[in-house]
């Protein structure tokens, strides 16, 4: 079995792909769901998840960090968290995350999205359903490699080693290393580029909830194959 952590997603991903976004856009899509979201659709732009308003949806999504215009939420776990999505479907737009599992799933046969939350969750996820290779796919931020994804990408990967043999690449190598040397998962978020712009556009909170580990045990989970609106992905809680 071979793992393989790419710091920005490249695409050609044969079997699992574990999608992250610690900040924000996985760690709030894990949190819909465990807030009792019966289903997230994942747009490819804005403008599809503005088509999407008025049939029954909420809108959740971000343009540098803020709430984009005409959605109903922003991307943030703690906001999340105060809702009950009961039964609701939330579109989902934002600048990283979104777009990463796109990539992911233009090839991928399993995809799975992750964060520091649902980790220990998703790793066995992935190592239960895959037979040839687990791919962990950081989104970064604006094409650039983020501290807080490779981070994640570390904690995933050090879990799975724990779960059987892998055969490991460079960017699972890259990955353990950060995690060995940032400190612990608070310490890790706070001092990535992101986790300070979040904090001085006054959404620190969000980088403490990111920081939980392991606290949820829901893994947003691609379903395939189905009809869905152009230029989205549905994910369900697995
Ligand atoms: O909402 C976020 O934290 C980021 C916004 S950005 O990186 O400041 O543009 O989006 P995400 O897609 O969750 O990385
Ligand atoms: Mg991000």
């Amino acid at each position: 079995m071979r793992l393989r952590v790419d710091l920005l997603p490249h695409g050609n991903y044969p079997d699992v792909v574990l999608v992250i976004d610690t900040l924000r856009a996985t760690t709030t899509a894990v949190t819909y769901l465990e807030r009792g979201a019966e289903a997230l659709l994942l747009t490819r732009t804005p403008e599809v998840a503005l088509g999407l308003k008025g049939d029954g949806f909420l809108l959740g999504g971000e343009r540098g960090g803020l709430p984009i215009p005409g959605f109903d939420f922003g991307n943030s776990p703690v906001e999340a968290q105060s809702q009950n999505f009961t039964g609701k479907t939330v579109v989902m737009n934002t600048t990283n995350g979104t777009g990463a599992s796109h990539v992911a799933a233009q090839s991928g046969k399993h995809i799975f999205l992750a964060a520091l939350t649902n980790a220990h969750a998703a790793a066995r996820r992935a190592r239960a359903q895959a037979t040839e290779e687990v791919a962990i796919v950081c989104a970064g931020t604006d094409e650039r490699v983020s501290l807080e994804d490779v981070y994640t990408a570390g904690v995933l990967a050090e879990y799975l080693l724990s779960l059987g043999e892998f055969t490991i690449d460079d960017g699972a190598r890259i990955a353990l290393t950060v995690r060995r040397n940032s400190g612990n998962p608070l310490e890790a978020l706070s001092s990535s580029l992101h986790g300070g712009r979040l904090n001085n556009l006054g959404l620190g909170e969000d980088v403490s909830y990111a920081a939980q580990l392991s606290t949820s045990t829901v893994v947003p989970t691609l379903v395939q194959g189905e009809d869905v609106p152009a230029g989205t992905l549905r994910f369900v809680a697995g």
